[in-house]
Parts: structure tokens; C-alpha cells; sequence
């Protein structure tokens, strides 16, 4: 449905300084799959999402959705295309002076639909994302979570085959932030629309996405099934990013002073969450195992346990029961102690923070 082919973007600076925003991306996407692109600030994410529509162009490289080369369409094949590529945004992008029936009703203006047509579609997209009462109220008079319907609304209102999200519950309470992504999940699953989603929390991949690509400084570094890349993460931005996301709760409350032996994280998916595993563990292999930590997680696919355990052992024994843990399809990682001290705040800027980045910002203010 969607693939990128070899894509690089740089940017250039004014002055000539060049920024390599995303290099050598290779990225299939089926049709119907929610696929969720996460990475930290400055990754590579929006411009990523937005060369699908080509709202950015390739510096190189083919960028294909549906069988459609979208570089070599011309400026009115390309205004067709997207409206077939609809689009939501972290901070909604409404029009203030339009009321919500306006909002929604504006892509099908521009698409020339007869005027009793576009009412009645406006009238059946109002009441899909739940905003059927409040068709005659301006945004300003809208929560975010309601803001965020009418988006949803006028990004499906040409009846889409392809719905980007930038950052869209970014903006959300967590309540609000639920609400939506129900709704995505429901949109997904009525009509077959491929989503593709960016977000800077493992949170939203974790409860919508299908798929999932780890982006890091413009290059993908792990792409696969959300419970796949959750248990066996193999990058490290990918295991920092579930650090400072939804295990951080579990390891702050670790004591990394109090512990006598390695941390080993366990993740348990799909047949290793049914058997007793950890009793052949601690039969079969000369170990104290602590558990400090545990939590069982849902995913829009099934579910995942996590385990957060202390071995105390000899170093042989340890590596054979570890091999024994992978054999039997459980995710096992030994964590760096250092790593649970430091703080994810810390983390993230750590990360994301380029020796460029404060002129960049400055060029950057304008470009959205
Ligand atoms: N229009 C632009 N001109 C110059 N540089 C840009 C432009 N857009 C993005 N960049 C640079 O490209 C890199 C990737 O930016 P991008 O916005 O795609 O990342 P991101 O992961 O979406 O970050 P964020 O979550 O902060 O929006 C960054 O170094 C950024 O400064």
C-alpha cells in the first residue's frame, strides 16, 4: 500500500548548512494496518509522515502508495492523490471562522461536491466521530478531545484510503488521548484505512499500532510487530524509549543501591505467557531469582507481561539460563544498572539534543 524505496531528505540551510532529516528509509506498509513511526525529537518523524503525501519532497529516493509513484505525478494528478490521503494534526489545524458543519464540509467544497451531497456526508461524518449536536459551534468552543473529532471528520470526509497522523493526541489528556485513539482504532477497523502515525510516546504505539518503526537521528533502527519489538528491543533508543515510556513507572521504583545481582527484564508473549516457565527456572538452574517488578500490559494485538527480576548467580549459570529463557520464546535482556538511574528527563534531552539544534530551531519556527 505505502513504501518508501531507498528515501533521503536533507534540508539546507540558509548559509548552506545541510541537515540530513531521514537517510536511506526502506518502508512497506499494508493496506488496513495502523503502523506507529515513534522516535525521539528531531528524529525524522513529521517529515517522514509528510513525504507520504508528499507535503515534503524526497531528496531521493521513490515514495509508492498504491501501486503510485507520488514523485512523478503532475501538480494536478498529485491535488487528486491527496485527497485520498487524508490528515489529521497535533494542534487540529481548523478553520476558526468556519463552525464545526464548515470545518467538515471544506475538503468537500474543494472537491466540488454538489451542495445536498456534501451536507448529508458532513451529517454521516459528524456522527461517526460523535459531534452530531455540536455541528453549529465555532472550535473556539470545543474541548481538544472535540477538536480533535472534527479533524478526524474532515481528514475522512473524501473518504480516504490512507490516514496520516502527526503527533494528533500529542496535544490530549490522557482521557482524551484514549477517547481518540479508540476512535482511530475504530475508523481502522469499519472502513480498511491504513493509518500511519507518528508519536514521541510508546504509550500510543502501544495501545493502536499494529507495527511499529523506531526512527532515530533520520535512520529507521528496528521496525516489527508492536509485542516483537516490546520484547525483544534491539536498539538502544528503542529500549529508552520503553524505559522513559511505560516501564518507567515499574524501574523507578526499582532501588538500584539495594540490589545484589543483575536486573534481567522478561517479557512474556503470545505461548511463554502460558507456561511455567519461571518454575523451570529456578529448578533447572543454580539461581536466586528476585522479582522486583511486573506488569501485564495490553496491546491492540493481545497482551505482554513484563517481568523486572534480580539473579543472583554465577555469571555461566546465569548466561545458560538465559539462553534457556530465549529458547522457550521469552524476551530477556540484562539491563546496565547505571541505565535505571538515569533519570528519563535527562534521557530524552540527552538524545535529543543536537550541537545544531538552537540555530535550527530558529530556522525551524516558521516551518510548519
Ligand atoms: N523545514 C526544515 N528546514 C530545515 N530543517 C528542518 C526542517 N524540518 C525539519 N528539519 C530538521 O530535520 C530534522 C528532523 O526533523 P523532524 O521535524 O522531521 O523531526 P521530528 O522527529 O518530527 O521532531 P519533533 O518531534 O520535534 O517534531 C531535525 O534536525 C530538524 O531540525
Amino acid at each position: 500500500m505505502i513504501r518508501l524505496v531507498d528515501v533521503s531528505k536533507t534540508y539546507t540551510l540558509p548559509g548552506g548548512v545541510r541537515v540530513e532529516a531521514l537517510k536511506d528509509i526502506n518502508l512497506e506498509i499494508p493496506r488496513g494496518e495502523i503502523f506507529g513511526i515513534i522516535g525521539h525529537s528531531g528524529a525524522g518523524k513529521s517529515t517522514l509522515i509528510r513525504l507520504i503525501n508528499l507535503l515534503e519532497r524526497p531528496t531521493r529516493g521513490e515514495v509508492w502508495v498504491d501501486g503510485v509513484e507520488m514523485t512523478r505525478l503532475s501538480e494536478e494528478e498529485l491535488r487528486r492523490r491527496r485527497m485520498k490521503i487524508g490528515m489529521i494534526f497535533q494542534h487540529f489545524n481548523l478553520l476558526w471562522s468556519r463552525t464545526v458543519f464548515g470545518n467538515v464540509a471544506f475538503p468537500l467544497e474543494i472537491a466540488g461536491w454538489p451542495r445536498a451531497k456534501a451536507r448529508e456526508r458532513v451529517l454521516e461524518l459528524l456522527e461517526l466521530v460523535g459531534l452530531a449536536e455540536h455541528r453549529d459551534r465555532y472550535p473556539s468552543q470545543l474541548s481538544g478531545g472535540q477538536k480533535q473529532r472534527v479533524g478526524i471528520a474532515r481528514a475522512l470526509a473524501n473518504a480516504p484510503d490512507v490516514l496520516l497522523s502527526d503527533e494528533a493526541t500529542s496535544a490530549l489528556d490522557p482521557n482524551t488521548t484514549d477517547a481518540i485513539l479508540e476512535l482511530l482504532k475504530e475508523i481502522n477497523a469499519r472502513f480498511g484505512l491504513t493509518i500511519v502515525l507518528i508519536t514521541h510516546e510508546m504509550s500510543v504505539i502501544e495501545k493502536v499500532a499494529d507495527r511499529v518503526a523506531v526512527l532515530d537521528h533520520g535512520v529507521i533502527q528496528e521496525v516489527g510487530e508492536v509485542a516483537e519489538v516490546f520484547a525483544r528491543p534491539r536498539s538502544p533508543v528503542t529500549r529508552a524509549l520503553l524505559r522513559e515510556g511505560i516501564e518507567g513507572g515499574a524501574l523507578a521504583a526499582i532501588d538500584p543501591n539495594a540490589l545484589r545481582g543483575p536486573v534481567v527484564r522478561l517479557v512474556f508473549v503470545g505461548e511463554s505467557a502460558n507456561r511455567p516457565l519461571l518454575s523451570a527456572l529456578l529448578r533447572n538452574f543454580d539461581l536466586e531469582v528476585n522479582i522486583l517488578q511486573g506488569q501485564v500490559r495490553r496491546l491492540k494485538r493481545g497482551s505482554y507481561g513484563v517481568l523486572y527480576t534480580e539473579w543472583i548467580g554465577r555469571e555461566e549459570e546465569i548466561a545458560r539460563a538465559r539462553d534457556f529463557l530465549e529458547r522457550e520464546g521469552v524476551g530477556v535482556e540484562v539491563l546496565d544498572v547505571r541505565e535505571l538511574q538515569a533519570t528519563p528527563r535527562e534521557e530524552v534531552n540527552r538524545l535529543a539534543v543536537s550541537p545544531r539544534e538552537p540555530e535550527l530551531a530558529a530556522h525551524r519556527s516558521g516551518h510548519r
